[in-house]
């Protein structure tokens, strides 16, 4: 791949995170909770290794709920009639959503009870 290539490849990446923002309500409150989590970073100085851990899991929240936008987009491009096998897929994909915003939590609760509650 040319430097070209990848410059490309790179902005429509970047063109898939601004439509996939924008499209998406569940991106944009994923994306405030993911700052406000930051912010509480910053705020209680926590670790670098819990840096490591939040920061991964808001990565692996956000890019699930692009993966869930862009399989959704999919099927509705394969189908827009109601299909049995076109819903299962969908709620797969929002299901996986589902796993990583609970484990996030669950992160985020251990990883801040001990400043919250000093
Ligand atoms: N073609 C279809 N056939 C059968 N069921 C469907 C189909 N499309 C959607 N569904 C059902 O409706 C649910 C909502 O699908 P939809 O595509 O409207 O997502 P959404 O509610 O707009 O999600 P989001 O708010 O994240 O965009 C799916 O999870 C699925 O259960």
């Amino acid at each position: 791949m040319t430097v070209n290539g990848f410059f490309r490849s790179f902005l429509y990446a970047l063109q898939g995170l601004r439509a996939s923002f924008w499209e998406q309500r569940n991106l944009k409150v994923q994306t405030l909770v993911g700052l406000i989590t930051v912010g509480a970073g910053f705020y209680f100085s926590i670790t670098a290794t819990e840096w490591c851990i939040i920061l991964l899991v808001i990565g692996l929240v956000l890019g699930l709920e692009m993966i869930n936008t862009s399989i959704e987009g999919l099927v509705d491009l394969v189908t827009l009639e109601r299909k049995p096998l076109a819903g299962k897929i969908k709620d797969i994909a929002a299901g996986a959503v589902l796993v990583a915003s609970v484990i996030a939590l669950v992160i985020g609760v251990i990883i801040f009870r001990k400043y919250c509650l000093g």
